[in-house]
């Protein structure tokens, strides 16, 4: 069996569900899981809401409704008006008029996962009905019955037996009978509250049903020819990856290469399982395949951007040495406040630390780091990566800019730059 995963690119307009349609024909007579982020921006967009909602804006109703009209807009162009499929949707959006209409209680992340989710519902209501509009004939999924995590708020820790066994028991015979379409991202707590499992988490749903189900393979369907040397948003003369080892891959995606969730590889690694990233405009293109035995060639260096970096330093009230004790502290903060550390480095008086800048977990962060130690950031920075560098590469990508922090080692570069 293969699975499928459509991001949000790919599904952002009428025309973009039309093509996931054709090139699901495509594959007709293998056994299809289809996993979905939401349609576009609209995660971007239910962020929003849920910041509005908490703070109880007066553009909260004016991002809700932008939403909506979005939704109905691509509804309008794919269905007749009489499809059930309108009514699904708008009761899929009334789950967020009833979380809106009471003021809110509960924590941040908590609120945050409940609202944001719908993206997904939504998203892969309207692709199910499509697909079998086109007789393409699919199962909806609510896979927040089987993709099981812990209570972790907007980063769900999977717990992969249960998974794997609510995984194993259903969905075989479910494709036998057709297409299982699912949500990416989504997972379900024992108290039946829905979780997230971290923006971009839909490439790392894909990889988790592929490792349950030992599929064949996954492709995840990009708005770009395979992975690149470098974000072709940001660099011109790219060159693609024919193939990549899973171990080349997992760097990248740890260092920030954004074009694939840094989970998602990990699992399809110890499954033997090969991922495919492809173009979703030209199917039959090769893509990239990454896999054990991929053959990693450098014909130019790798480049990682990390934008809307913090880099911060710690150091002790008393100006004395940071010890292993402070460290440890800091490192406990850190894991508390759900706070990844892309760089750090130490010396004798303070501890610098590099992060992706989210505003809450810093504020807390900060609060608390603050109760013990003396603390400086900066904010708005870039954490630039080179992976197999060249000298002039680090020359030419820090040129006219101020570097807060560099690392060397044998195979990559790291720099902070503001
Ligand atoms: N090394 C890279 N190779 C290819 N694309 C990259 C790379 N690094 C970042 N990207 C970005 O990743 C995007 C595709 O990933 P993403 O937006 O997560 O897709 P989706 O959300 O549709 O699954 C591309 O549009 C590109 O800008
Ligand atoms: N919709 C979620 C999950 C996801 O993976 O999306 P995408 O596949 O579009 O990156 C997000 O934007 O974070």
């Amino acid at each position: 069996m293969l699975v499928f995963k459509f991001g949000g690119a790919s599904v952002k307009d009428a025309g973009g569900i039309i093509n996931l349609a054709s090139v699901v024909k495509k594959y007709t007579g293998n056994q299809l899981l289809i996993v979905v982020s939401a349609m576009g921006k609209t995660t971007n967009a239910l962020e929003s809401l849920t910041r509005a909602y908490v703070d109880q804006s007066d553009n909260m109703h004016l991002i809700y409704e932008g939403i909506k009209q979005y939704h109905f807009d691509i509804l309008h162009e794919l269905f007749e008006p009489k499809h059930s499929v309108f009514d699904e949707i708008a009761n899929t959006f009334v789950e967020i008029d009833w979380m809106i209409e009471d003021e809110p209680q509960d924590d941040y992340d908590f609120i945050y996962d409940q609202l944001v989710s719908i993206g997904e519902l939504v998203s892969t209501r309207i692709i199910s009905a499509y697909l079998n509009k086109e007789d393409l004939k699919n199962q909806w999924l609510d896979v927040r019955g089987y993709i099981h995590t812990d209570n972790t708020y907007r980063e769900g820790v999977v717990q992969w037996d249960k998974t794997c066994e609510s995984i194993t028991r259903d969905i075989p015979a479910l494709l036998d009978k057709g297409i299982v379409v699912t949500q990416g991202f989504l997972g379900g707590t024992s108290e039946n509250f829905t979780t997230t499992l971290g923006r971009e988490g839909s490439d790392y749903t894909a990889s988790i049903f592929a490792a349950c189900l030992n599929a064949q393979s996954v492709t995840t369907w990009k708005d770009v020819p395979g992975i690149l040397n470098a974000d072709p948003k940001f660099f011109t003369d790219t060159v693609k990856f024919d193939e990549l080892s899973y171990s080349e891959a997992i760097e990248m995606t740890y260092y920030g290469a954004s074009v694939i969730h840094p989970k998602t590889i990990k699992p399809l690694q110890n499954a033997h399982i090969p991922l495919l990233v492809k173009p979703f405009t030209d199917p039959s293109a090769p893509g990239t395949v990454i896999k054990e035995d991929g053959v990693n060639t450098f014909v130019k260096p790798v480049i990682i951007l990390k934008q809307n970096q913090v880099l911060l330093s710690v150091s002790s009230k008393d100006y004395s040495f940071v010890t292993e004790d402070h460290l440890s502290d800091i490192f406990g903060l850190f894991a508390q406040n759900q706070v990844k550390v892309n760089v750090m480095q130490t010396s004798a008086l303070s501890f610098s630390v590099c992060f992706d800048f989210y505003e809450e977990r810093f504020e807390k962060l900060l609060n608390s780091l603050q109760q013990n130690f003396k603390v400086k950031y900066n904010t708005g920075l870039t954490l630039i990566t080179i992976r197999h560098h060249a000298e002039n590469a680090l020359k030419e990508l820090t040129q006219g800019k101020t570097v807060l922090l560099e690392q060397v080692s044998r195979n990559t570069a790291q720099v902070v730059v503001k």
